[in-house]
């Protein structure tokens, strides 16, 4: 029994990867399995969608555990019901909500409660009709007006059989939302073809309210999908016209698993942004959990997109925005293609095949199939057969070309005009070229029926696809599924997504290029057998092993994935402070230690999209409400105020000089109290013999930059892009890095740190944890302190190389080591005089005997008279009596916080510069 094979799992699966490729063979092995039962039940042909659905109830489909996941099987479970078997024995099916703007049968009213269905026409529809291993069901609208209750009750019935939740929209609503902001707004410009230019002032007048009734119409998708959903459910949206619907749902239930698919192309992100809406959808979409394009290329644009336009930040994985992330993935789709072969079987499409040699005997076929639309090139795919009969003339009565041009969206005025248009360009051709018992062209304006179409796929010797953009195009993977005996050619546009994957056995075409469509036909129909055979078997190979099953299981499969590694993602994120505890805390300590770091810490929050092209203040700036805090904190004689900075000494003096307080530049290498001079901390055998030539990679990248500036330090070298364009500053970087450790670095003794948007060059061992021990050894000498720190807050947005400063006051941690647990640590942590310290034996104690042994400390000048080496080092110079602790923070007078960070060995989280403000306020009342 095939739930009893699957249930039990003899490889675990490690990696997403791995796991997917075992779904994969599972799933074939599922297939064969339903394939011989269907072949036992009968043909279920007639069937829109297979009605074999299972107990939702008591099922485990949903959410899968997160032990489970990290087994690695648990995408592969709730796919195939592990556990859950229905009473014949057949693994159950994970719940689908496919939502898309049309269902797969548009209907005809027949009587007052009697109604006709018949399948809708589109790529979109053929595709979903491969949903078969899922418990499905499919809300969307029916493609017809009904007004009245009893006609929207007769049809709700009609469609529940085929499993279809109708959406009412009434005329006004199509004609604003679905002919106006779909059909006449986003489409065009998804497929550059911009905003319609003549009624342009129109359009535009009318663009508001047409974009209200997307919104509407979005949100009455939404309130069916909220009626039919049960806990566990994938939604699945569908398409550029339920932009909005990844929103709507999560802000219902964030829990819902929520993935949106585009059928069309993503354009670049300079034509997306000429939408006036442009933020709003892409945000409305990132709502989702899983996003998914066709091809890598849609997939980049759509990330792209919001790395411009809304500023955030594009990973390998996706968007992230505040610690969320979007997963951003193409899934190339696919086609049902046995349904095609066993149709090529069957004995009507047999003789209609044969109805159709008989017909064109002595002339070779080509077809184009295509919805009347501007996007599939029918002008300019007839003007390249034009050319072709002018330049061939030996072809003319030997060739026809039969084009099925399918009604589409015919209430828009620029459907209108094309169809006129490819009348008029088709009669002129007729009549140039036809006889009085033959014409080159045979336009229909109509649809087929499935089996007329794969007769007349099957008989075609040449297959013509001239889009000028298609999300993939449909219709050439039909083609070649339909032609294992005739092997005929396809010539396809270069701008289908399509291309992609046929491109290797096509002939690729640039539709705009008439000339070279009208050569590739003379090509194509002279090509030899052995080159079409080839050219075939690559293509069918494609198409046969990437089918539209594949393509919604993978989705499903990775949306599952997606949510479970977004909720252990969720739980490696620190905590937010619990500011009344540390609030508490601090107020009923004596000695406190306050660590502050400075950018993005104290500084003034920089504009996401400052970086656009406005000019932008590149230097670093005191939050203007820090001020009047910071300056109480630091006249209050319990606490000392140490601010630890990557900037340099100067950038110090001029932000703090004012206050009492430690400063500490440049990583902790240089530290000064406010009314004293500049020290370094520096261990003495620092070699910086590097820096010029770093320097002049730096200079390189700068001046080829617009809009990033370095800054040489005294102990480092920082590269800094974030006000130049994020994707081109990246690439940079990259670049940059190559450039540096093939050529000044390669045999230095430099570590190299990348940030979010910078590269910085440090001398090895300065590091903000590494300087913190001698700091603090000073600080301890310089104030006679007698008693231990009792408290201690560490703030700061450092890089993760500084940040064991966070982990240097934790108790007995390796220092790249997160804290095992984020709740408060009961432990007392101490630093303690030599005798103590050496009796420790755990890595941070090791830690701060390896750091002694860098630091010999003695008087040394970096920068002649700029300043003192510090003198002696931390534990020759405790004034503690012997074998007292400098720090007893009880373990949870410890507050380490990460500002504006999402991940981090920090115990806390902090959100932005102005939190930090707020809790200062708070401490210093
Ligand atoms: O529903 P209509 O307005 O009549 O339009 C029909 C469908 O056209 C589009 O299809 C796209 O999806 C195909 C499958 O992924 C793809 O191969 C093709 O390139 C696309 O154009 C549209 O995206 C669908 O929503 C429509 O239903
Ligand atoms: O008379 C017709 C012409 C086309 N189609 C179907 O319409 C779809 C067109 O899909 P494609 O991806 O090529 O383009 P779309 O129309 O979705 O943009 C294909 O599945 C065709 O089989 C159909 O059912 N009857």
């Amino acid at each position: 029994m095939p739930g009893n094979k699957y249930n039990c799992s003899p490889v675990t699966p490690r990696t997403r990867v791995e796991r997917l490729l075992r779904e994969r063979e599972l799933r074939k092995s599922n297939r064969s399995f339903q394939s011989s039962e269907e072949a036992r039940d009968g043909n279920k042909e007639t069937e829109i969608l297979v009605n074999d659905s299972c107990l939702p109830e008591n099922n485990n489909l949903g959410l899968p555990s997160e032990e489970e996941f990290l087994k690695g099987a648990a995408a592969a479970r709730a796919f195939l019901g592990d556990g859950c078997q229905r009473q014949d024995g057949r693994p159950s099916k994970q719940r689908l909500l496919v939502v898309a703007n049309r269902l797969p049968v548009s209907a005809i009213r027949r009587g007052e409660d009697s109604w006709q269905l018949e399948m809708s026409v589109g790529g979109l529809v053929s595709a979903l009709l491969g949903l078969k291993e899922f418990d499905a069901q499919w809300i969307g609208w029916a493609g017809v007006n009904v007004p009245d209750e009893v006609g929207q009750r007769a049809l709700t019935n009609a469609l529940a059989e085929k499993r279809c939740i109708p959406i009412f929209l009434d005329e006004e609503m199509v004609h604003q939302y679905y002919n106006g902001y779909c059909n006449n707004i986003l489409w065009p410009l998804f497929h550059y073809l911009g905003i319609p230019q003549e009624d342009r002032l129109a359009t535009t007048r009318s663009f508001q309210s047409q974009f209200d009734a997307y919104k509407k119409a979005n949100q009455m998708f939404a309130e069916v999908v909220k009626q039919h959903y049960k806990e566990g459910d994938v939604v699945w949206c569908h398409d550029y016209h339920l932009m909005f619907l990844p929103k709507y749902l999560k802000e219902y239930n964030n829990k819902m698993k929520v993935g949106w698919f585009l059928h069309t192309p993503f354009p670049s992100s300079e034509i997306h942004r000429m939408l006036p809406s442009r933020s709003e959808l892409l945000r409305s979409v990132l709502a989702a959990d899983l996003v998914g394009f066709h091809t890598y290329d849609y997939a980049r644009h759509f990330v792209s997109a919001c790395t411009r336009i809304l500023g955030l930040e594009g990973t390998h994985e996706g968007v992230e925005d505040q610690g969320k992330l979007t997963r951003v993935a193409a899934f190339p789709i696919g086609i049902d293609y046995e349904r095609f072969i066993r149709a090529l079987e069957l004995p009507q499409v047999q003789n209609h095949m044969k109805e159709l040699r008989q017909r064109f005997a002595g002339r070779k076929v080509m077809l184009g199939v295509d919805r009347l639309d501007m996007i599939k090139g029918i002008p300019q795919k007839i003007l390249a057969f034009e050319k072709f009969l002018e330049e061939n003339p030996h072809w003319r009565d030997r060739v026809v070309l039969l084009q099925i041009a399918v009604p589409t969206r015919t209430d828009v005025p620029e459907y209108q005009k094309l169809t006129s248009q490819v009348h008029e360009i088709v009669g002129r051709i007729n009549g140039k070229f036809g006889t009085l018992t033959a014409v080159p062209i045979h336009h229909l304006d109509r649809s087929l029926d499935f089996h007329a179409l794969c007769a007349l796929y099957a008989i075609t010797d040449v297959a013509l696809v001239t889009s000028l953009r298609d999300g993939m195009n449909l219709v050439s993977y039909e083609f070649v599924s339909c032609q294992a005996s005739n092997k005929g050619v396809l010539i396809l546009s270069e701008f289908a997504g399509a291309a992609q994957s046929l491109g290797a056995g096509a002939i690729l075409v640039n539709p705009w290029n008439v000339t070279e469509v009208a050569a590739s036909i003379s090509y194509a129909l002279d090509m030899p057998d052995d080159e079409r055979e080839k050219r075939h078997q690559h293509n069918f190979k494609h198409v046969t092993t990437h089918t539209s099953q594949e393509w919604a299981a993978t989705f499903v499969s990775e949306l599952n994935d997606t949510i479970v590694e977004a909720q252990l993602r969720t739980r490696q994120v620190p905590p937010l402070l619990p500011t009344e505890v540390a609030i508490d805390r601090y107020m009923k300590s004596s000695n406190r230690l306050l660590i502050l770091g400075f950018n993005s810490t104290l500084t003034e929050p920089v504009d996401a999209l400052g970086r656009n092209g406005q000019l932008k203040e590149m230097e670093l700036k005191l939050h203007p409400d820090i001020k009047a805090p910071l300056k109480k904190l630091c006249d209050d004689p319990k606490t000392t105020i140490v601010v630890l900075s990557g900037s340099g000494r100067i950038v110090l003096d001029d932000n703090f000089g004012e206050y009492n307080m430690w400063l500490a530049a440049e990583h902790g290498m240089f530290l000064r109290h406010t009314k004293g001079e500049w020290m370094t901390t520096m261990p003495e055998n620092l070699c910086m013999d590097w820096v010029d030539s770093v320097k002049h990679v730096f200079e390189y990248f700068t001046e080829r930059t617009p809009r990033s500036h370095f800054e040489l330090r005294e102990t480092s070298l920082v590269w800094n892009y974030k006000y130049a364009d994020v994707e081109f500053g990246r690439l940079q970087a990259r670049d940059m890095l190559q450039h540096l450790w093939t050529g000044p670095i390669s045999n230095a003794s430099v570590d190299v740190v990348r940030g979010g948007r910078s590269v910085e060059v440090r001398a090895v061992g300065v590091t903000k944890g590494a300087a913190i021990d001698r700091i603090l050894g000073e600080i301890v000498h310089h104030k006679g302190m007698k008693s231990p720190i009792d408290c201690v807050l560490c703030i700061g947005h450092f890089l993760a190389k500084d940040e064991d400063v966070y982990t240097f006051f934790e108790p007995e941690l390796p220092c790249e080591s997160p804290p095992p647990a984020r709740a408060l640590v009961a432990n007392h942590v101490k630093t303690s005089v030599p005798n103590t310290l050496t009796s420790q034996s755990g890595p941070r104690a090791s830690r701060l005997k390896k750091q002694r042994s860098l630091s010999t400390l003695e008087k040394k000048e970096t920068n002649p008279g700029s300043a003192i080496a510090l003198q002696p080092a931390l534990q020759d110079r405790m004034p503690l009596h012997e074998g007292a602790s400098v720090l007893d923070l009880k373990g949870d007078n410890y507050f380490s916080c990460a500002v504006g960070r999402k991940r981090s060995n920090a115990r806390y989280l902090l959100g932005s510069a102005d939190t930090v403000v707020s809790l200062l306020k708070e401490l210093g009342h």
